[in-house]
């Protein structure tokens, strides 16, 4: 079976990310570099990891018009992601046009609802109902524009799963046993989220900022 752990490499400098994948690399399945990286490495310190040998995951979270994300899809071909994100808030035609203009292999997954954000949150943002219901509707709009998963919490993705079978599921938002949340509000354990339906479980924190980074990544490797 293979490692479902994808560290988030939230790191600014590259040399303390290089670092960090060096400890832990033979404790997680993959890597999952997001805005903080990419904006600051761009392409070249997306080929410096890829180096390191373990698949990548870029967390670009696209939303724009669907001409300029297939755009932006087309133009990381090069850098071989197995798996990108966009939003599925973008809409159908967006997602569709995404999906389109993706590497053939790379699987193409939707942002459904941050797992940062709760349903007060949500109705600050004008949309009423419960997280549940918001990431049903969302899984459902990416599952009918072809996308091949969705992101959302340890929360929705027992639902999901049971609707979409053969979905491709990214949870963040994991935190091992009582580990501090900090800004993710809909949590749950690594091991809930793999029972639960999880195809990737995305860990950055309570494993980059643990004391023993190879202690924690072991730990959870354990539980799972
Ligand atoms: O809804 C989402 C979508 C993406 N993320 C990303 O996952 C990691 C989580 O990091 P932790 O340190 O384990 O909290 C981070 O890179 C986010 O950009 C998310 O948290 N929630």
């Amino acid at each position: 079976m293979t490692n479902p752990v994808y560290l988030a490499l939230d790191v600014p400098k590259i040399d303390a990310a290089k670092a960090l994948l060096n400890k832990v690399k033979s404790h997680i399945g993959g890597v999952k570099l997001g805005l903080e990286f990419f904006c600051a490495h761009g392409h070249a310190g997306v080929h410096e990891i890829a180096h390191m040998g373990l698949p990548i995951f870029l967390d670009l979270k696209l939303h724009d018009i669907p001409n300029t994300v297939a755009g932006a899809m087309q133009a990381i071909h090069v850098l071989e992601p197995a798996i990108v994100t966009i939003h599925a808030s973008g809409g159908r035609a967006m997602m569709e046009d995404a999906k389109a203009a993706a590497a053939d292999g790379c699987k193409v997954v939707a942002v459904t609802m941050l797992t940062s954000l709760d349903e007060r949150d949500m109705a600050r943002t004008g949309i009423g109902g419960s997280a549940h219901d918001q990431v049903m509707r969302l899984a459902e709009l990416a599952h009918d524009a072809g996308l091949d998963g969705i992101v959302c919490s340890g929360h929705e993705v027992k639902a999901v799963h049971k609707q979409w079978k053969d979905g491709f599921f990214v949870v963040p938002g994991l935190r091992p046993g009582g580990k501090a949340t900090g800004d993710q509000k809909r949590v749950v354990t690594p091991r809930q989220a793999r029972d639960d339906g999880a195809s990737v479980l995305v860990i950055g924190r309570p494993i980059s900022r643990a004391d023993d980074p190879l202690a924690a990544a072991r730990a959870i490797e354990a539980t799972l």
